[in-house]
């Protein structure tokens, strides 16, 4: 599959971002596309929204496991491209098209010519949330073909195209979801004293929590406390009764996550008496830590430094990825691909630049063969 085919693919996956557990038009598009491929190696199976394909090997000793996650983001798109999403205030706004994209380019390849280790390919759902990863590993599929290694990547904007990067280790972080509801009284907007306010609750409590971080937690460790959503009031004039805030924890550690949760309940109790109000929290999904294998590392610099291609040293970040589940229990890698893009991960603007398709593709097969 060259870089033609595979933009025009990625340019249709880009139009009909879909959220998690809802990507019936995707999982549509996949299947058709594996549809014409050659059938004899290929065995394929549905699992929710989400697709397993085995691609018998010419051996089949071993079995390799790809992974790309499948779902969009609900964000607006404004890059203005005559390709963006059909779908109102959904986008392909963290490289999933690409992901996918790269995973059919690969599968394209090995249809046609198999490797000789049994290849599994999961096209999984709901990688922004709720989480897909770690359901999907208890399905039937993977009992009967459970991979020995498995692999994935992510879009990289601020890296060059032709580059990748990653280490072994600790790559991406825990991850908890964080949704936190105030009540309290409502009232006349001249008449506070009568009311209990929840705009200067929960915005007062965001910036508390950001001293969680600043300093509850070791400073040689290291943590983030994001609200991205914020909802309270009626109207202008009416003190607001109720507020909600959205966020996620990020945190190095499982355990420090366990603290951070227990110094937001900490905080959310003095809050209850301060304000005078009720403050419930929740926990949406979890992620645990993609935490890379270091021999799969090894082995994936050595692909990389045979190709033409140029391996990057990477540091840790603070994103979280639900493929940390299966490193937890199959040994490989996540890596980083480089598709520089001004606009970065989650913004509306996103722009990869479309000749890192072939890279990827080039990339993940050349692995497969080389494993
Ligand atoms: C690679 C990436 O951007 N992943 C997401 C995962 C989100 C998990 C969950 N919805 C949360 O917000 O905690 C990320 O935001 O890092």
């Amino acid at each position: 599959m060259e870089l033609e085919q595979l933009i025009e693919v990625r340019r249709n996956l880009h139009q009909i971002p879909e959220l998690g557990f809802q990507e019936e038009k995707t999982q549509n598009f996949l299947l058709n596309y594996i549809k014409q491929l050659p059938q004899e190696a290929l065995t394929v199976e549905t699992w929710k929204t989400g697709i397993f394909v085995k691609v018998e090997g010419k051996i089949g000793k071993k079995t390799i496991g790809y992974r790309a996650d499948i779902d969009g983001l609900p964000l607006n798109e404004e890059t203005g491209f005559d390709f963006r999403s059909v779908h109102e205030g959904r986008m392909h706004a963290c490289g999933h098209d690409f992901h996918m994209t790269i995973a059919l380019g690969a599968l394209t390849r090995l249809a046609s010519e198999p490797a000789d280790h049994n290849v599994v390919f999961l096209f999984q759902p709901a990688e922004e949330g709720p989480g897909g990863a770690e359901p999907m590993l208890q399905a039937d599929f993977l009992t009967q073909y459970k991979p020995d290694t498995i692999f994935a990547l992510h879009i990289a904007p601020e890296l060059p195209v032709g580059s990748v990067s990653t280490k072994p280790g600790l790559l991406f972080a825990n991850t908890s979801e964080l949704f936190i509801d105030f009540k309290g009284t409502g009232g006349h907007a001249a008449f506070p004293h009568m009311a209990k306010d929840m705009v200067v609750a929960g915005s007062t409590f965001v910036t508390h929590l950001q001293q969680i971080v600043a300093r509850r937690v070791d400073p040689l460790d290291s943590a983030v406390i994001t609200i991205g959503k914020m909802e309270a009031g009626t109207v202008q004039n009416i003190i607001a009764q109720e507020a909600r805030l959205e966020g996620t924890i990020r945190t190095l550690t499982p355990e420090s996550m366990d603290q951070v949760k227990a110094e937001i309940e900490k905080l959310a109790r003095g809050f209850e008496i301060s304000n005078d109000c009720h403050i419930s929290i929740q926990y949406g999904s979890n992620y645990y830590q993609v935490y890379n294998d270091t021999e799969a590392v090894q082995g994936f610099r050595h692909t990389v430094n045979s190709s033409s291609y140029d391996f990057q040293d990477a540091n840790m970040a603070m994103t979280g990825e639900d493929f940390g589940y299966m490193l937890k229990e199959i040994p490989g890698f996540m890596f980083w691909l480089g598709v520089d893009s001004k606009a970065g991960l989650h913004q509306s603007k996103l722009n990869p630049k479309e000749e890192a398709l072939l890279v990827g593709v080039n990339l993940v097969e050349s692995h497969i063969r080389n494993v």
